[in-house]
């Protein structure tokens, strides 16, 4: 059984949202891990500084259910904490925690030599101390992981689009999943999204359409227009026409964005709202000493 660390003012157990009925669709297993000389070095030296080290559940790609992150024991301090899901290379949340250290980030990637990629980044950008990656699937593990309305924001760029249709459920952005995050998220924090596929970045709206018609979020432009330009690729009907985010500014053009571009294909970048009564501020230890737990591995 793995030690727990409590989230000393959240009501909200982990085992309570893992009874929840969750979809139990494996979209990945983990994939090897070649890793080049440069990110073998930065690797070494450094891992141990920024992978959180936690109980797996039963996969490997899961955290146990029992875990439980304070943020402000794991920072040492409640600076506002935004989380990227499916970081990838780690080039948008290691430039971000570079450029902001006045704020905590948490990386959510499943691929081992992304986040080897990442701890590069990080070496290049002078070793941040406000960032920590957890190698973990986050639409299984993020929920009930960390204290109710404890999050600013939530990055979601470029999650794979599953284009085929009986693969759609496999989609990481999705109502239920947005429901989640707005548990997690502070009153007026932040979903961000951008995708590169019409037809993913068609879904996703409704997908925020359909919590926002449950008072749950608010579309940051309602009036934004769609991305423009001439495209590759065909848009939907049901693409809404407006409600589109302009390109976040903090979003760095990552490989993946400019394969898009060069292919003709457009950005379409969405910013939602979380609708809720303000709460009292996320969990502070008592004596305002840093916990050790989780360990850093
Ligand atoms: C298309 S890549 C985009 C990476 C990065 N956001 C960017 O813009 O360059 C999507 C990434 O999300 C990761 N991913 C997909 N589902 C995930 C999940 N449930 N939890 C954590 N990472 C996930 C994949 O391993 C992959 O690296």
């Amino acid at each position: 059984m793995p030690e727990q660390t409590p989230t000393e003012n959240s009501g909200r157990t982990r085992s309570a949202a893992a009874s929840r009925p969750r979809r139990e669709i494996v979209s990945f297993v983990r994939r090897g891990r070649r890793l080049t000389e440069e990110q073998t070095e930065a690797w070494d030296a450094h891992h141990e500084q920024y992978m959180l080290d936690v109980p797996q559940g039963e996969r490997d790609t899961l955290i146990h259910p029992d875990v439980r992150l304070d943020p402000v024991k794991l920072f040492g301090n409640d600076n506002p904490l935004i989380i990227e899901i499916g970081s990838g290379q780690g080039d948008n949340i290691a430039q971000a925690a570079a450029d902001m250290p006045d704020h905590n980030f948490l990386a959510f990637e499943v691929w081992g030599p992304g986040n080897a990629q990442t701890v590069v980044h990080l070496q290049r950008l002078g070793l941040p101390q406000n960032l920590r990656i957890l190698e973990f699937d986050a639409e299984h593990s993020l929920p009930g992981l960390l204290p109710e309305s404890s999050v600013e924001e939530v990055w979601i760029f470029f999650a794979d689009p599953w284009h085929k249709t009986k693969h759609h459920k496999r989609r990481l952005v999705s109502a239920g999943f947005l429901e989640e995050l707005h548990t997690l998220l502070k009153p007026g924090g932040r979903v961000r999204t951008a995708t590169d596929w019409a037809d993913y970045a068609s879904h996703q709206a409704h997908a925020f359409e359909t919590v926002a018609a449950r008072g749950l979020f608010t579309n940051d432009h309602p009036d934004g227009p769609r991305p423009t330009g001439s495209t590759t690729d065909e848009i939907p009907e049901d693409s809404p026409a407006t409600g589109w985010a302009p390109r976040f500014e903090r979003r760095v053009r990552t490989a993946f964005e400019g394969k898009a571009l060069r292919a003709g294909r457009l950005i379409w970048d969405l910013s939602y709202s979380a609708q809720k009564p303000a709460a009292p501020a996320a969990s502070a230890t008592e004596d305002g000493s840093a916990a050790s737990e989780p360990t850093t591995r």
